[in-house]
């Protein structure tokens, strides 16, 4: 059977990518969905964004809600500190196969714990699993309609502190608007937008920043 976008993209890092080399990586997707095949990363406009913030951050530990190929995972991996752990939720196997493979080319595997299972489970376990206490950071990038919900999960088990930071991909194209109003109406956030382009186009989209207050 014909092969799947993701198994293609892999296939151009595996081909062109320099092993070892996040940004070759990097490089490299944001190439093969420039001139290729559109693929819904975050993109390099939007990366540059999620860069700055994990910067900013500089998280002990943090959390990111669908992997789909990875692409953000190393993203974000790369700049973090030494000792410190991503841990990605993807519930589809083949993309988290996918994923797998493009996090181990990176070479960032020792820094990333990739987990299959839908976000509603999962992030209840992430005390008994990881010994998480709370994130210092979430990037919010899987299915549109679970932003809130998991928001709302994340709070209800104490995973945010005075100061965690979410950051979340969308908010204009697909849209999160259940989201948005929420973290821009809760006295309970600090919320700040930042225009920018969906991946590899120029329709409007943007990523959200809020700071839990605690
Ligand atoms: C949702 C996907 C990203 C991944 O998230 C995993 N996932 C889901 N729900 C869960 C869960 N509850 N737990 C764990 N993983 C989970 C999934 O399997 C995908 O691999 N992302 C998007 O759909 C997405 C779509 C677009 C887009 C924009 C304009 C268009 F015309 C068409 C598409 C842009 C983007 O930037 C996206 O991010
Ligand atoms: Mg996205």
């Amino acid at each position: 059977t014909r092969s799947t976008r993701p198994q293609r993209l892999l296939r151009a890092v595996q081909k062109k990518a320099i092993k070892g080399d996040p940004q070759s990586v990097i490089s490299t997707i944001d190439y093969f969905c420039r001139h290729s095949e559109w693929a819904m990363n975050v993109g390099d406009e939007k990366g540059a964004i999620l860069d700055s913030v994990v910067c900013e951050v500089s998280p002990s530990t943090a959390l990111e809600l669908g992997t789909y190929c990875g692409y953000s995972t190393v993203r974000i991996a790369r700049l973090l500190p030494p000792g410190t752990k991503l841990i990605t939720l993807e519930f589809n196997p083949d993309y988290a196969a996918v994923a797998r493979q493009i996090i181990e080319y990176s070479g960032l595997q020792d820094k990333i714990c990739l987990v299959e299972g839908a976000s509603g489970d999962l992030i209840p376990k992430m005390q008994e699993l990881f010994g998480i206490k709370t994130f210092d950071f979430v990037f919010l990038d899987h299915w549109k309609d679970r932003y809130l919900p998991d928001i709302k999960l994340l709070e209800e088990c104490q995973l945010l502190r005075k100061g965690s930071i979410l950051l979340a991909d969308n908010v204009i194209c697909p849209g999160t608007p259940d989201y948005l109003e929420y973290v821009r109406n809760s006295p309970r956030y600090e919320s700040k937008y930042f225009k920018s382009h969906l991946e590899y186009t120029k329709v409007e989209d943007g990523l959200e920043k809020s700071v839990f207050l605690g």
